[in-house]
């Protein structure tokens, strides 16, 4: 178990933010950390590191890595670090990145091959894409066999097709070894795929704690579904009008009254939601 009560005043955009965090997390869970941009998550994960000081208390089964007295340094806190910049040593190969953290070429290899890298093991870094680096960074992370995994965004700077890879990776990983993992993300599909636990962050404080589909799950009261978008453009076409709307990847076209119309404006963030028909889900080929 981790008992988490954190406490740290930062800087935030409007002024004095207090970020005050008390969470336990159980062994071997998947946890998916998200928020708003500023909203104290990447400092949360410092702090779990050592790496950024704070008051409060931090415990990991029976181990104090902080309290008022002492303040356990990073290297002894079994800790693994995925950041979204893969952080790897450029002047050593893969196999070498990985040995460099422990010498036990045996857990080295198992990683190199449950991620599809054993053929790039004596490739310098350089020479990798974006994905491989990240999937070496994941190895490295694995080497000491941490106590707690923690990830930062580490796949946003990745194409959604990689993304998706090592999102099964991860799971793969995840499920070898049980670490208990902390990952931050923005993307609801990842942390629906990968987490058994779903807490949101907001000015420094948790607002939202729960399994993925209760808190990532948007429908409200009778709505079937709803997405949220931003509107691109209102075209008045004859009596209606028709509002673009881009959502995700897509952009749709809602048909709206006058009424509707009036109160919005280009660059407003709508939700389209719909309650009168039952939704139809096709399998896209
Ligand atoms: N050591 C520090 N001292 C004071 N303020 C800090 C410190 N580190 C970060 N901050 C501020 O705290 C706020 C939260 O930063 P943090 O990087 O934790 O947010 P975040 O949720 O990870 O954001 P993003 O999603 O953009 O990465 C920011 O406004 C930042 O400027």
């Amino acid at each position: 178990m981790i008992e988490i009560d954190v406490q740290k005043e930062l800087l935030g955009s409007m002024g004095k933010m207090d970020l005050h965090v008390k969470l336990s997390i159980e062994k071997q869970n998947f946890v998916a950390l998200s928020g708003q941009s500023g909203s104290g998550k990447t400092t949360l994960l410092r702090i779990l590191a050592g790496l950024e000081s704070a008051k409060g208390q931090i415990k990991v089964d029976d181990e104090v890595w902080l309290d008022e007295a002492h303040c356990l340094p990073p290297q002894k806190r079994g800790i693994g670090f995925v950041f979204q910049d893969y952080a790897l040593f450029p002047n050593m190969s893969v196999l070498e990145n990985l040995l460099f953290v422990r010498k036990d070429k045996a857990l080295a290899d198992q990683l190199l091959s449950m991620t599809e890298l054993s053929e790039l093991s004596n490739r310098r870094p350089a020479t990798l894409s974006g994905g491989q680096k990240q999937r070496v960074s994941l190895c490295r992370a694995m080497m000491n066999r941490p106590k707690l995994l923690l990830m930062d965004e580490p796949l946003s700077a990745l194409d959604p097709s990689m993304r998706t890879k090592l999102q099964h990776e991860i799971l793969t990983l995840h499920k070898a070894f049980g670490t208990t993992t902390i990952m931050v993300s923005h993307d609801p599909s990842e942390m629906y795929r990968l987490s058994s636990r779903v807490i949101v962050l907001s000015q420094g404080h948790v607002v939202q704690d729960g399994d993925a589909k209760s808190v990532l799950l948007r429908t409200q009261g009778s709505q079937k579904f709803s997405f949220e978008g931003e509107l691109l453009d209102i075209v008045k076409v004859d009596v209606i009008y028709v509002a673009i709307v881009s959502i995700g990847q897509q952009i749709v076209e809602v048909v709206l009254d006058g009424g509707e119309a009036k109160d919005l404006r280009v660059g407003d963030s709508v939700s389209i939601g719909t309650k009168a028909f039952t939704p139809i889900l096709q399998k896209l080929i």
